[in-house]
């Protein structure tokens, strides 16, 4: 039978990257993002034939978005397996320059939606019998962050912890939920957030010289997603070319 997995913030960077490996793995895929038009774009380049995607809007700080997108998936695949909780905003503010309004705009948007994906995702997986949510983390979440904000660090650190204590509550469920904390990716955010002319100095800091590869992310999580992985859960997985070593 052909598992159902839904990605967050899957029409551009490592959300699409995420969904295109699950596709290739012979996943059926729902793309939700902040605007359906995109999503939509998304889906219909993974799959012009549209038997094996679906495109939803699903903004992460709507509970109801994600309650309606669980019903969408249902009412098409009848099931849903994996869920990547992937969306999140970037800011790169100097943390002696946050406003405690930036600062409450990005815990509730990048460690709320967390939450909330996996109380919803996460009750009907568990009553379900099987699932397995991944959740994106960052680099920054475990060293405290350097290119980015410190209320972003500190939102992707909360997605660790958010993680074990799902991981907790829904092993009986038969669900695993882990975290992926990568480093700086090949991807448009990093392009844009790192000028070509402070590339070499990323670099410079990075032992293995490179950035990373989003695909590789990709099948990280389909490594994740089978059902043989149900040994790992509550655990962050750390993609970052030896910046960070635990
Ligand atoms: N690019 C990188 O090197 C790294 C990325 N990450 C994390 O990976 C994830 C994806 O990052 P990128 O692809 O680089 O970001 P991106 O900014 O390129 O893509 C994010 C996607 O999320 C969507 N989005 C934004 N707000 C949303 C909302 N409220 N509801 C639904 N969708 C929303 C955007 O429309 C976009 O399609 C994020 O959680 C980010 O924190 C972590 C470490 C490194
Ligand atoms: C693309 C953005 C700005 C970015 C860059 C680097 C890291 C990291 O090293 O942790 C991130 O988490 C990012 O989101």
């Amino acid at each position: 039978m052909t598992q159902i997995a839904l990605v967050t913030g899957a029409a551009q960077g490592l959300g699409y990257a995420i969904a295109g490996r699950l596709f290739a793995a012979g996943y059926a895929v729902v793309i939700t993002d902040l605007s359906l038009e995109r999503a939509q774009v998304a889906a219909e380049a993974l799959d012009a034939s549209g038997e094996r995607v679906l495109a939803l809007k699903l903004d992460v700080a709507s509970k109801a978005d994600f309650e309606a997108a669980l019903a969408a998936t249902l009412e098409r695949f009848g099931a849903l397996h994996v869920v990547v909780n992937n969306a999140a905003m970037t800011l790169t503010t100097p943390v002696m320059q946050i406003s405690p309004e930036e600062f409450d705009r990005v815990l509730s948007l990048n460690t709320r939606s967390i939450f909330v994906g996996c109380q919803v995702f996460g009750a009907h997986m568990a009553a379900a019998g099987y699932g397995r949510i991944v959740n994106m983390a960052s680099l920054a979440g475990q060293n405290g962050g350097t290119a980015t904000g410190a209320h972003y660090a500190a939102s992707k650190g909360a997605i660790v912890t958010l993680t074990k204590v799902f991981a907790k509550e829904l092993a009986a469920g038969g669900v695993t939920v882990n975290a992926i904390a990568p480093g700086p990716i090949e991807s448009p955010a990093v392009r844009a957030a790192v000028p070509k002319e402070r590339m070499d100095g990323l670099l410079a800091n990075i032992p293995v010289r490179r950035l990373g590869d989003a695909d590789f992310l990709g099948d990280l999580v389909v490594q994740l997603a089978r059902p043989e992985a149900y040994f790992t859960t509550g655990a962050t997985w750390d993609v970052n070319g030896g910046l960070y070593m635990r």
